[in-house]
Parts: C-alpha cells; structure tokens; sequence
C-alpha cells in the first residue's frame, strides 16, 4: 500500500509530491537523528544572520585546492623541462643511448629505448597510418646539405662503405663527433628514391628497436635525399657469409677474413628473428619488411646484428587476414612463393626470407648460385629435403663450421629453417616461436630439458626430446 495510507496526519497536508511521499516512508523507518554539527542556517531573507564559518570554510578550501593545483602543475613543468631530452617509449628505460650508440643497454629486447635529439622533426611523420597513439621516441634530426658533405669529406670515394640500388652509403662523422653511415639516394624518374626516403624516415622515426639499425637524421636539401644511420662498423652479414673474391694485389698483405663461427651466426639468427618479431608482432599496425636478406643485416662491433633498409616495407592493413596486395618487389632467392606468384603480401612472406638467411648462416652457399651442379642451383629446393634426413644434414653444413656445434642444435636449427621455408605460408611458423625456439641454443649454458619446442615446431619429424641427449660434437 502507499505509505501515506498509514500516516494520519492531524489536518490535511498540502497535496505532496510523489517523492514527498516516498520521503516520508523512509522518514517512518528511519527516524531521524539529530546532527551533532549546529545546523546551517539558510540566509532566507528572513532576517537571520548567517554563521561566517560556513562561508568562510568552503570558500578557503576552493583557494587552497587552487593553490595546490596550480603549485602541482609548476614542478611538473619543471621536472619535464630538466629532465635530459630522452623520451621513454613503452617502458621505461635508464640506459644511456646516445646518438651513434651501436647497442643498446636496454635489457629486454621489447624494451623501447631511445632519445629524442635536440631541435629535431619529422617532416613526413603521420604518412603510413600509424596510429596517433604510436611511441614516436626517437627524434630524426634534420640536416642539412652541406653538413653532410663536411661530414663525409665531400662524399669522397674513400668513404664509400657500400653501394646498394638506391645509391652509394658513406662512412662520415657529425659534427658532435658521432660515427654515422649516410646514405645518398639516386632520385630516379619513377620517383621510387623518394619513395623509400619517405617510407624510411617515417618508419624509423617512429619505430625504436634495439635490433633496428636507428636512423639519426636526414637530409631533404632541394633534390637531395640523404638517410644518416647509426654506423655499424662490421657491415653486413653478407660480406662475411659471400664475401666478393679479393682481387690479387688487394689482397696481399690482408689477413685473410676469419668466417662467423656458430655461437655468432646463432646470435646473429637470434637477433634478426627479434628484428621482425618487433615488426610484426610489437608494432601496430604491424610491419612487413618485404626485402629482408643478408645485406639487409648489418653488424655491430660485437657482430650483434641489426636489420635495416625499410624502404620497401610495408605497414600491415588491419583486415582480418593481414594480407597485403602489391607490387611485387623484393630480392631473387628471398621471396615467398605465394607473393612471388600473387603479389599477395603478409608477415609470413617476412618468415619465409628469414628462414632462406638461415640456411645462407647454416651452410654458407647463397640463395641462387647458377655455378653450382643442376639440382643445387636454389639454396631452398636442394636444402629442404636434407633438413629433415639426419644423415645428409651434417653434410650440407658450411665446411667453415665444422666442430663447432652440438648435432642437437644443428637439428634444432634446421627444423627451424624448414618451419620458416614451407610453401605453404600458414605452416610457416610466427617470428616469436622463432625466437622462442632459438633462445635455448643461442644461450649454451641452458639446459636442454628446460627448454621444450614451441608448439609451432613440434611436428618436425626428427624432433624429440629424447635426441637432446643425442651430443656428438
Ligand atoms: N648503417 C650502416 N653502417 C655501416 N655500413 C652500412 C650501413 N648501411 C649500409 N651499409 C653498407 O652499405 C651497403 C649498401 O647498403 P644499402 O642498404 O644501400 O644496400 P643493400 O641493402 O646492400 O642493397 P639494396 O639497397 O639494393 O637492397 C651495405 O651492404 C653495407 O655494407
């Protein structure tokens, strides 16, 4: 019933408002208590005088808060302005990379560490549709022309550290004293120069990873395109896998190039795997290499390998299938079948390049060698049935290599590379299961129970963890 049914009121109350009335139930089952505080007078008009505390005290609390606000706000202000201009992407890092710095001192290969330089812009940031809320940690200064030329000796031929199809790379210093590799691209009438400059800045300006080679700056002066890497002083993987026959008189008196031994090319394998992990699995929206092959991979002064050349990459679309259509474009030997035929683009044709730079670390031959026997002229084809034949895998090891490793690790290897090489791209496994799988072998001391194969993996025929025990070098 309504609760005014059971209220008797001595006269006729004026008619209530529902809400009245539900205010008067509650009044019946909770009695009023009175407070322990005077009450508030109303300024009614009525005369009354109002008690000066309680203007008093709402109207000092409001200045107070202010007060704190605005005091809050000041050293916040402060401490962001006094703070070195390192900006923490992701993570928080107290490592003190510098400009120029071939390594980081971060210690997980997810941590996001990097500086942002002084004065410095990212004149084409925002093109790939990143999203706004991507880490943009790592400043890429902006040069000039002429600072470049002073920097390389005027481009002299002496400095040429390299030629690829975009143009000549320079060994040159900065004016602060940093080492730094400077790239020149040639503009051509397609304008695919340009395109790449874009893409490289835009890409490395934004992306900030330990096994990324970094992109200190750039140049566009006029019709100039210059890239300023960091310098990687022991150059690409390739030299030292295929490096070119020295003609006679160069090599005289030059000791001889010693080759990767197996713990290197190992953590060389474990880097790279990383590189494209971060690509594909750390960025969004994800990033497709497109080209990634041994001279893409460059090496620092501990042959720590960082991957570079984003110029062809491409930013992952968010459909659901993450497949890109596109031109295809990429380096011979490299190319996942289902994008060299269709053009259709995905991080698993990253994975299959990946698994073709394994087996170049594994037996040391290149993608197509069109000198060698009929039969052996594709690295992948005459590859792919030996990794999976424990007798024929030991044979097809670069001889350079030889005792070296424990068959255990090289079977662990080799069910990689054929994971990473199958036909088919869903079979190929993701970059971290890579990662997952190499880290046991790239660190000898861990014990060989302790690290099972990642589910990706598993089905490799000869796989076992009974062969673990299986040492025979
Ligand atoms: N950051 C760097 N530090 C040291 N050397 C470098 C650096 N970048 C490039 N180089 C050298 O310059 C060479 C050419 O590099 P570049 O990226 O222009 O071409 P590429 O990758 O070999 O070929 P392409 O561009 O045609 O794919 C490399 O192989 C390497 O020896």
């Amino acid at each position: 019933m309504m609760a005014d049914d059971a209220f008797s009121p001595p006269s006729p109350p004026p008619a209530p408002s529902p809400l009245a009335a539900e205010d008067l139930a509650d009044a019946r089952l909770a009695p009023w208590q009175p407070s322990p505080w005077p009450a508030p007078r109303r300024n009614d008009g009525g005369g009354g005088r109002v008690n000066p505390l309680f203007t008093i005290l709402p109207v000092s609390a409001l200045a107070i808060g202010l007060v704190l606000l605005v005091a809050v706000a000041v050293i916040l202000v402060v401490t962001r302005r006094a703070r070195p201009r390192k900006v923490d992407a992701g993570g928080s890092c107290n490592g003190d990379d510098k400009p120029g710095a071939p390594t980081s001192s971060c210690g997980s290969h997810n941590a996001r560490c990097g500086y942002a330089a002084a004065g410095v812009g990212c004149i084409y940031a925002g093109r790939l549709g990143f999203s706004a809320a991507a880490p943009r940690s790592r400043g890429a200064q902006v040069f000039t022309y002429r600072e470049l030329e002073r920097a390389t000796d005027g481009f002299s031929e002496a400095n040429v550290v390299g030629r690829g199809a975009s143009g000549a790379v320079f060994r040159g210093r900065l004016a602060d004293g940093t080492p730094a590799a400077i790239k020149r691209l040639r503009l051509d009438h397609r304008r695919q120069g340009e395109r790449e400059f874009r893409i490289e800045v835009d890409l490395l300006s934004r992306m900030e990873s330990p096994y990324l080679v970094g992109l200190l700056g750039y140049c566009a002066d006029q019709s100039h395109r210059l890239l300023v890497f960091e310098f990687m002083p022991n150059g690409s993987l390739r030299s030292h896998l295929h490096p070119p026959p020295r003609p006679a008189t160069a090599a005289g008196g030059l000791p001889p190039r010693q080759p990767l031994d197996w713990q290197t090319r190992l953590g060389i394998a474990l880097d790279c795997a990383r590189a494209l992990e971060f690509l594909h699995e750390h960025s969004t929206p994800a990033v497709i290499h497109r080209d990634f092959n041994c001279s893409n991979v460059l090496l620092d002064h501990n042959y720590r390998a960082r991957v570079s050349d984003f110029g062809m990459a491409k930013v992952g679309s968010n459909k659901a299938d993450g497949q890109v259509v596109t031109r295809v474009i990429g380096t011979t030997g490299y190319l996942a079948p289902e994008y060299a035929s269709t053009g259709k683009l995905t991080t698993k044709s990253d994975v299959y390049s990946y698994g073709v730079v394994l087996l170049e670390l594994l037996t040391g031959r290149v993608p197509v060698d069109t000198q060698r026997p009929p039969g052996q002229h594709v690295l992948v084809s005459w590859a792919l049935p030996r990794l999976t034949d424990r007798q024929k895998l030991a044979q097809m090891v670069d001889p350079a290599l030889k005792g070296q490793f424990a068959l255990k690790d090289l079977i662990q290897v080799a069910a990689i590379a054929a994971m990473c090489i199958q036909t088919k791209a869903e079979y190929r496994p993701l970059m971290t299961d890579v990662v997952q799988s190499l880290i046991p072998i790239a660190k000898p001391s861990m014990s060989c129970s302790s690290t099972p194969l990642r589910p990706a993996l598993e089905h490799v025929i000869f796989m076992s963890s009974s062969q673990c025990a299986n040492k025979t070098s």
